[in-house]
């Protein structure tokens, strides 16, 4: 167990993972594209299953689509064990679950050129912090091993066909292409936009065409929220947002300094313009220097915690919390909180670890990661702990 390894702490973008939860339905049987497969009748899918082979024979990935599942329709290649596995998604469209958010018309976002960036989304009017900016549909998904398992030329025929059988093939048509090893152009939109997700307990990638058009900053303004109930994303303002400012999210964890950062954003194959990888090189140094200390304290506190040395983790984990906001770290609070929770825990410090606990969970009901603060959630994080930790002490 890593003292890290808490529900505040999902990274913002290397993309969070999407647990779709064990739902008890009744599972359709397996569709391919055996002759005899189709038409179905009362096929979740709108299109005949398109399939190919592993290169070594053992497994079949096919195209499903639903065209008139979300604004643009639903296309995932996948096996037909998580086809089947993942129709309920649509069931839960039908029950009107995915239309519950109703976000404020006009949007308060619009999609602008910025210089150096290609396209990027902007606000239309000021945003206030954890307002919800847009919600979004997952458009394409693909069974990640289907794209090391299936020979290149027969896997892009899939790729094509699921983004063809949409009802909006434009607009992942149109999405950025700027990943230098791709040499198929939806494997490149894929590598350029997509982000990781599980469905039917598989790991995929995900296309959200509108989240895909907001370009990354180191010191984010907004961040994204999963809804694994309907594989939706949110944005959500990590700040108050100006009217015209651009929104942004960060692609990798943030607190990571310069060279690590420029290693990591280098897969999306540009040169970062945000306004700290911009900096004058004085400025860059401080905050390196910073960012470096809270990662080594951040190391130091959970090595103290696993090696029992509770007192000297919360002396390292309050200077953290002291560090943080001069770099704008404010997804780490919730976290440092959360550790600070479970560092008093696990000192039976009741009235301590309930005052952290709720302070991490009223940013995180705030932020929308969890329904609300009460007293019930804090049970549910002690008994987290207890079962973590358990023992330990
Ligand atoms: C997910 S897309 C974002 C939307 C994209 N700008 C477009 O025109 O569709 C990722 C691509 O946007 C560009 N990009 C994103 N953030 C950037 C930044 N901070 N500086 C420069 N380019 C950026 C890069 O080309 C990157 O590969």
């Amino acid at each position: 167990h890593d003292i890290s390894d808490n529900y505040a702490g999902t990274p913002i973008l290397t993309p969070p993972t999407l647990q779709l939860a064990d739902l008890d339905v009744a599972c359709p049987l397996p569709l391919d594209d055996h002759p005899s497969a189709w038409p179905s009748l009362g096929s979740p899918w709108t299109h005949p299953p398109v399939c190919e082979s592993s290169a070594d024979g053992t497994t079949k990935y096919c195209v499903y689509t639903n065209s008139r599942h979300g604004p643009r329709g639903w296309s995932i290649v996948t096996t037909p064990e998580t086809a089947a596995n993942s129709v309920w998604i649509l069931n839960q469209a039908l029950n009107g679950t995915t239309t519950k958010t109703r976000l404020p018309e006009p949007p308060a976002y619009k999609m602008v050129d910025v210089p150096g960036k290609g396209k990027g989304l902007v606000t239309t009017r000021k945003i206030r912090r954890y307002e919800e900016i847009l919600v979004d549909h997952a458009t394409l998904m693909v069974d990640i091993m289907f794209t090391t398992r299936v020979p290149a030329f027969l896997g892009y025929r899939l790729l094509h066909a699921a983004v063809n059988q949409l009802a909006d093939a434009e607009s992942v048509l149109a999405l950025g292409q700027s990943n230098t090893l791709a040499r198929d152009k939806i494997e490149n939109i894929l590598r350029t936009n997509a982000f990781n997700a599980k469905l039917g307990g598989a790991p995929h990638i995900a296309l959200y065409p509108l989240v895909s058009r907001i370009n990354h900053a180191c010191k984010a303004n907004a961040y994204t929220r999963f809804m694994p109930e309907t594989l939706q994303v949110s944005i959500r303002a990590a700040r108050d947002i100006a009217a015209g400012e651009e929104i942004t999210i960060s692609y990798i964890p943030v607190g990571a300094p310069t060279s690590e950062r420029a290693k990591k954003l280098s897969t999306w194959g540009f040169s970062c313009q945000c306004s700290l990888c911009q900096a004058p090189a004085e400025e860059r140094e401080a905050s390196d220097k910073r960012l470096g200390e809270i990662q080594q304290l951040r190391d130091y506190a959970i090595r103290a915690f696993q090696a029992g040395r509770a007192y000297q983790a919360l002396r390292f984990t309050r200077q953290v919390v002291n560090l943080l906001a001069p770099e704008e770290l404010w997804p780490l609070y919730a976290e440092q909180y959360e550790n600070m929770a479970r560092i008093f825990y696990t000192l039976r410090d009741r009235a301590n670890a309930e005052k952290y606990a709720n302070m991490a969970l009223e940013l995180l009901a705030e932020q929308g990661h969890v329904p609300r603060a009460d007293k019930r959630e804090v049970e549910r994080m002690f008994a987290k702990f207890e079962e973590e930790e358990g023992g330990r002490y």
